[in-house]
């Protein structure tokens, strides 16, 4: 039998000695324990490597952070964030599960779920852009996961298809939770334990300087206007998720960052012709200004552009669609 302490890299796996003695033995992974493969890709301040368990022969992915560039780009608090945010987020299948962490002289490592069949986003550019049915599909794998992601006091910040992976059965994984925010757990029966998803009291960033803005494309109003994220500003990025899924571009893009702000805050964008009336309707409920506004998860569940989704076990379990 083998249990783990979360996020610590301490395994402890109890054996039945010759004696009948049920004896623990307290395993620490490490470097060793692997074979490293190919690279699987390069962030910032990582790189991610396909690597194999040598006892298990499972497959991982290993994310390498160099500790001195960590350090120099004050990313310390990045890094434990990422950490602490996986290690709360270990029940679900639509987020890539942490297994272990350690380290070495060098280097941070972080071992993760192998997604190997790449980001959300490279499937749409080669497809151009996705039919109903894999919108629906797509667009309910993710919808699951911030639901989760939500429930467990998180929110992501910075939803959008690079950081929508897919593993080998093409089945959602959402990563990069190193800029996610960890409400404070509710108090018991205080005026906060009723808050809203929009309510900027749900934990929302009280410093002045706000720490963190997602991408572009992909930033909520209320973040540009009061450096407060909230639940809701995921629904928001949500939301752009599927009309970008549809209509192979994201609804907020001009030459620079600036223009795209501008957009965002006046609600500047259009549909293209022919755009799937149910999914319009969607949209325009979740691309609102007003964070509080905007629909909450359990109604986006029952809205008709996911009808004849199965949610809970069955929608991960069933076969993805096939791409056309
Ligand atoms: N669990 C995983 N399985 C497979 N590929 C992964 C996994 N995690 C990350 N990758 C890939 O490795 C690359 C680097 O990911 P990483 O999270 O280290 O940096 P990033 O978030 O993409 O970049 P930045 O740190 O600049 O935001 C990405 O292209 C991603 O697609
Ligand atoms: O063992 C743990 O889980 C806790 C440590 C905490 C930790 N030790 C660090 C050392 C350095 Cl140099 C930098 C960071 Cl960000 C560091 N974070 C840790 C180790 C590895 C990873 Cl990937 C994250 C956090």
């Amino acid at each position: 039998e083998e249990w783990q302490d979360r996020g610590a890299s301490v395994i402890r796996q109890q054996e039945v000695d010759s004696s009948g003695q049920t004896v623990t033995r307290t395993v620490k992974k490490g470097v060793k324990d692997f074979n490293f493969g190919r690279t699987l890709g390069e962030g910032s301040y990582s790189t991610v490597l396909a690597a194999t368990d040598r006892q298990t022969l499972k497959e991982y992915a290993i994310k390498v952070l160099d500790k001195r560039h960590i350090i120099k780009e004050k990313k310390v608090k990045y890094v434990n964030i990422e950490r602490d945010t996986l290690n709360r987020l270990t029940e679900h299948p639509g987020i890539v599960r942490l297994y272990y962490t350690f380290q070495d002289e060098r280097s941070l490592y972080f071992v993760l779920d192998l997604a190997s069949s790449g980001e959300l986003l490279g499937v749409l550019k080669k497809m151009g852009s996705f039919d109903m049915e894999c919108a629906r599909f797509y667009g309910a794998e993710i919808l699951d996961s911030v639901a989760y992601m939500h429930s467990r006091g998180v929110i992501h910040r910075d939803l959008k298809p690079e950081n929508v992976l897919l593993d080998k059965d093409m089945h959602v994984k959402i990563t990069d939770f190193g800029t996610a925010k960890i409400l404070p757990e509710p108090r018991v029966g205080g005026a906060g334990s009723q808050e809203a998803p929009g309510d900027p009291t749900d934990g929302a960033e009280t410093d002045r300087a706000v720490s963190f803005v997602g991408t572009a494309e992909y930033v909520s109003p209320e973040l540009l206007r009061d450096k407060n994220a909230c639940k809701a500003s995921d629904l928001w990025a949500f939301g752009c998720i599927i009309y970008q899924l549809l209509a192979g571009r994201p609804p907020f893009k001009a030459a620079n960052e600036y223009l795209t702000f501008q957009k965002i805050l006046a609600l500047d964008y259009t549909f293209p012709d022919a755009f799937p009336e149910v999914a319009r309707d969607l949209i325009e409920r979740l691309l609102v200004l007003e964070p509080a506004n905007r629909l909450p998860i359990e109604h986006i569940r029952n809205h008709r552009f996911f009808d004849g989704v199965q949610w809970g076990k069955g929608l991960w379990r069933q076969k993805a669609p096939r791409l056309k």
